[in-house]
């Protein structure tokens, strides 16, 4: 990609996401927007940068996706629905149309996938383009452009020492889920047996109960975007365990709060 070929696609991007996060016109209070959001448009476009996960094929990690102001005000937005009022809920469920503020989060998805940059750190410093296979994106492309992108969302909110139990999620859903994370920090592990393939490019292995696990572990910021597709969708497991003594990064305790995620992902037909 040349420099005005760049230009233009920040260009493209600054005024899609001036779209999603800009002043509203029509006094939607359903959607989720800031300030601090606006005043940062004026100003650069934050690099989106792309980390494809070693080991896992189909697992993409964006861990800038949404600066702290809109972390905030997506957080505002999820609270505003009132969900978790009662304080016996900790988790809501939506199908087909979903609310403005999580239709804007879908939209940013896609935005993020097509202005992407992937991470040199992965050895493929790659800006996505025409010339470049679909392993190159953090999302296949037909997936990507398939409407509505999403049509089922779930905002969890886990307090310290809660989590999720390795799972496929279920065949209902379409390829192609993503999992946006806010407040506390947390480790996702993906599990997959160990025969197969690819089993030189892991990072771990363990003993699951049925026999030896490879066993690879991604830390989710807050703000970050994790994209399952193709084999990370359908082969491995995902899971966060937030039991005492399983949260590590780097050989250190990470110190657990509470943590909300919202889950987008699309019916099967
Ligand atoms: O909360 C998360 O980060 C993951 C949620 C999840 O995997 C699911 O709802 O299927
Ligand atoms: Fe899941």
């Amino acid at each position: 990609m040349d420099d005005d070929d760049h230009d233009h696609d920040i260009d493209i991007r600054r005024r899609a996401l001036e779209e999603a996060f800009g002043e509203s016109s029509d006094g939607d209070d359903d959607e989720f927007e800031s300030s601090e959001v606006a005043e940062e448009k004026e100003g650069d476009v934050r690099p989106l940068t792309w980390e494809m996960v070693d080991g896992v094929k189909g697992l993409w990690l964006c861990r800038s996706f949404l600066c702290p102001s809109q972390q905030s005000s997506l957080l505002s937005a999820i609270r505003g629905e009132g969900w978790f009022d009662d304080g016996c809920h900790n988790q809501a469920m939506r199908f087909g149309d979903l609310p403005g503020w999580a239709a804007q989060l879908s939209q940013l998805v896609r935005e993020a996938v097509w202005f992407s940059d992937v991470s040199p750190a992965s050895g493929k410093e790659l800006s996505p383009t025409v010339e470049h296979g679909e392993d190159c994106w953090p999302l296949p492309l037909d997936l990507l452009w398939r409407e509505p992108l999403f049509d089922q969302l779930i905002a969890n909110v886990y307090n310290p020492g809660e989590g999720i139990c390795a799972h496929v999620d279920l065949m209902r859903f379409a390829d192609g889920i993503a999992i946006i994370s806010l407040e506390s920090e947390c480790v996702m592990h993906f599990t997959r047996p160990k025969q197969g393939e690819s089993n030189n490019e892991v990072q771990g292995e363990v003993q699951g109960e049925e026999g030896p696990l490879i066993r690879v572990p991604v830390l989710l910021n807050p703000g970050s975007l994790v994209l399952m597709s193709g084999e990370a969708r359908y082969l491995w497991k995902h899971e966060i365990n937030r039991k005492q003594g399983f949260q590590f990064w780097n050989g250190e305790a990470i110190h657990q709060q509470r943590r909300t995620s919202v889950t987008l992902r699309k019916l099967c037909k």
